[in-house]
């Protein structure tokens, strides 16, 4: 009997495919398949981190402090035994050298075999010992995560009909996936505009999240429905719904098809009037797909992933070689680079969070640039220096106050006195533009624009800080509502302005790539999108269907709404 999980759906679209367990414990884990000379380096990887284990648990047990409880001494002496046993230190080597696998894998698989032992033992005390030996190789798991096996041989066995059954997947395990090929993934945790939510949008692949215990539903190998619209996962579908989706399949396919028939058309309103539709990008290498789509300019690269991909902080040159790569790529059309933007839930391996109960109210963002200076200097001299070789754009994320604006500017005269002191080219005139993310920036957008030439609204952000609502946890998934009045009048507000101002101003949150939002922020005055390439069509399809005139009623009748349930019914007449 076929079993339908719900959670959020993140990316649109039907996938039909086999499941693939990422991991049972708390450390996602893929499956790499390794070639024979890189196995002596596995193992070697392997036993290291045995050893590293074994030390860190020796140093618990031995600094026990004299009034602890006596069973933390006999926890620890138990874990200390679980690790010394041939079936978790010896016999992992011997799935790496047989199949040629990660430790990671090799670890899981033999883990498995021993808690499919444990199943049968009836015996309540030993049946308990089950999670110590998960938490002992969780332990090892972690260790390894510390010192990543080197992805650039190893390739993960999947394959077109994979479907990725994950706890999570951090924005940095995203980055990875983007160069192997699976038809969707479901992850426990999450919401929709979740940084791993945006990244599986980009690779138009469908994507549930929040399904809150869908490992534990699935079993490896297990046929599978994933409905990304709908948000649903079935299990062992019957053949009659199997029939169903089949179908419904074959329609998203050739709408798909119908849509990449537009991509050399204008993105110009039914009425005549142009609209800029540009591409949000994470890395260089994404600047071939966005073209393939139609998007000629970037208006949102977050340079934060290069540092995501990267063991180690990107020198100033590495910075520089990634982004006059993208300049040159674009052929004189504008490319607006974002700087980093780390601290909530994208965090490379060489950062250390400094604490703090809310990690997104906390030292993230241009916050953390300017609180680091040696940080922003090295990525503005690397960002200038690439201004020579096309049009780049700088932009500043999470501004607050118009202090912290003029304090990014001081920082860029300092890069630039230092690169002329230097004799390096750059671009004298390079714009200089803000995120508005919250709801300050938003309500004093006005102040923002007295010192900055352009500003963007991520929306994803708005609505986060304007609800109060983590975008990222999905117990309060059903409070994010982009659509909620209060995000509206303050998006509305934003565009109003800058427009009266004559300062260019983009929405670069998923709400730009959303195309149930695009009359909506055309009848606000909005003429740029930046979106994550995969939606662009969608969204000109919808744009070369309207008529601006007839937008104004409507959309004004939604901003006037005060009751967030009002502008459903209002947004669903809008485009009908
Ligand atoms: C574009 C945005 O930034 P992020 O990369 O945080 O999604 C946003 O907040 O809308």
């Amino acid at each position: 009997m076929s079993i339908t999980l719900r959670g959020i759906g993140c990316a649109g679209g039907i996938a039909i495919g086999h499941v693939h367990l990422v991991s049972e414990t708390t450390v996602d884990v893929v499956h790499l398949v390794l070639p024979e000379e890189d196995i002596p380096a596995e193992l070697a990887r392997f036993d290291a981190a045995i050893r590293e284990t074994r030390k860190q648990l020796e140093m618990l047990w031995g600094s026990i402090p004299d009034n602890a409880p006596a069973e933390l001494g006999s926890f620890l002496s138990l874990h200390i035994m679980i690790l010394n046993d041939a079936a978790l230190s010896r016999d992992p080597r011997q799935l790496i050298e047989e199949q040629h696998c990660n430790a990671e894998w090799a670890l899981m698989q033999q883990l498995e075999i021993l808690l499919a032992q444990f199943d049968e033992i009836e015996e309540d005390y030993l049946r308990e010992r089950r999670a110590d030996v998960i938490q002992v190789a969780d332990r090892v798991l972690k260790v390894l995560a510390g010192h990543p096996v080197s992805h650039a041989h190893g390739q993960l066995a999947t394959d077109r009909d994979t479907i990725l059954v994950a706890h999570d997947l951090s924005p940095a395990d995203m980055v990875q996936y983007k160069d192997i090929e699976f038809a969707a993934f479901v992850t426990d945790a999450g919401g929709a505009t979740s940084h791993t939510a945006i990244l599986a949008r980009s690779l138009g692949i469908p994507a549930v999240v929040a399904m809150h215990n869908a490992r534990e539903l699935m079993k490896e190998g297990e046929l599978v429905v994933v409905d990304g619209s709908a948000g649903t996962v079935i299990i062992e579908p019957d053949a009659d719904e199997l029939a169903h989706y089949q179908k419904l399949l074959q329609q998203w396919q050739r709408q798909q098809k119908q849509l990449a028939g537009t991509k050399s058309a204008e993105a110009i309103t039914a009425c005549g009037v142009p609209i800029e539709l540009q591409g949000n990008i994470e890395l260089p290498q994404d600047v071939p797909d966005m073209q393939d789509f139609g998007a000629r300019s970037v208006g949102l690269f977050r340079s934060e992933f290069l540092f995501l991909a990267s063991e180690e902080l990107p020198t100033e040159d590495e910075q520089f070689e990634a982004y006059r790569e993208v300049a040159v790529a674009l052929n004189g059309q504008p490319v607006t680079i974002r700087t980093l933007d780390i601290g909530t839930d994208k965090l490379p391996k060489w950062f250390e969070r400094s604490g703090g109960l809310n990690p997104a109210m906390g030292l993230c963002g241009v916050r953390l640039s300017l609180a680091q200076p040696h940080l922003f200097q090295t990525q503005l001299r690397a960002l200038l220096r690439a201004s020579a070789f096309g049009c780049i754009q700088i932009m500043f994320p999470l501004l607050s106050s118009v202090a912290q604006v003029r304090q990014c500017l001081q920082h860029v005269t300092l890069a630039k006195q230092s690169l002329r002191d230097e004799g390096i080219a750059f671009d004298e005139q390079v714009k200089m533009g803000g995120m508005v993310e919250i709801p300050a920036a938003a309500l004093n957008v006005a102040g923002f624009l007295g010192l900055l030439d352009f500003v963007s609204v991520g929306t994803n952000d708005l609505v986060q800080y304007t609800l109060g609502v983590d975008r990222g946890d999905d117990s309060v998934a059903h409070l994010y509502n982009p659509a909620h009045p209060a995000v509206l009048q303050l998006l509305s507000h934003t565009i109003r302005t800058a427009n009266a101002l004559g300062k260019p101003v983009s929405v670069c949150g998923e709400m730009a790539g959303d195309p149930r939002f695009t009359r909506l922020l055309l009848g606000f005055g909005l003429r740029r999108f930046s979106m994550h390439p995969a939606s662009l069509l969608a969204v000109k399809q919808v744009v070369r269907q309207s008529s601006l005139a007839e937008l104004t009623a409507q959309t004004d009748a939604i901003l006037a709404c005060t009751d967030e349930e009002q502008v459903t019914p209002l947004l669903e007449q809008l485009n009908a």
